[in-house]
């Protein structure tokens, strides 16, 4: 698939960017697991009172996101204000997940996130996860903690998808629970 293409892509140069093998990382997501959701937020007479989607950060390693038919909704959270991201016509948002934060061992943080709901009109947007594949364990890549420590526990792919499974959307919750 083509977004797998551009996730792998964009795998290689965050490694770049932490000084890790490229394609180490990528190893990680060659056959990793894929999600694809796709949202539905029709209109709301009460938009200001209800969320279309709570705050969360995603358990991915990073997630391709199309704001489907242009109508704001997504905000993302900064220096712990709500920012509205507006959507771009034919382009992805690229969201850090909470895998790519603890591999990254903290460089890259996952991003918290929300989705607003409008009184007027209907909104669509379609998310497509990528995750590790299967066998694989979650931790701070062992390049990155020769000379730091590692921040956060490692476990399992199964283990980190159980524990995610098990809780509701709830901020950065996986980062908090696998912090040390
Ligand atoms: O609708 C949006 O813009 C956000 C969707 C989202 O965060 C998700 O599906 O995880
Ligand atoms: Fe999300």
């Amino acid at each position: 698939m083509e977004l797998h293409k551009v996730m792998i892509h964009l795998m290689k140069l965050m490694a770049n960017n932490l000084g890790t093998d490229p394609e180490m990382l990528a190893s990680f997501f060659e056959d990793g697991i894929q999600g694809i959701r796709m949202n539905y937020y029709p209109p709301c007479a009460e938009a200001s009172k209800v969320y279309g989607l709570a705050p969360h950060s995603d358990a991915t390693g990073l997630t391709l996101l199309l704001q489907v038919n242009e109508v704001e909704g997504l905000q993302i959270k900064r220096n712990e204000k709500w920012v509205p991201v507006k959507p771009i016509p034919a382009s992805f948002i690229i969201n850090i997940g909470d895998m790519m934060e603890i591999m990254s061992n903290g460089e890259y943080k996952s991003i918290e996130h929300r989705a607003v709901v409008n009184p007027e009109k209907e909104r669509l947007s379609i998310a497509a996860f990528h995750n590790p594949k299967r066998c694989s364990q979650i931790g701070p890549l062992p390049d990155l903690t020769k000379t730091n420590k590692a921040l956060y526990k490692t476990v399992s792919f199964q283990e980190f998808m159980k524990l995610k499974m098990s809780s509701k959307l709830d901020g950065k919750f996986m980062v908090k629970k696998l912090k040390l």
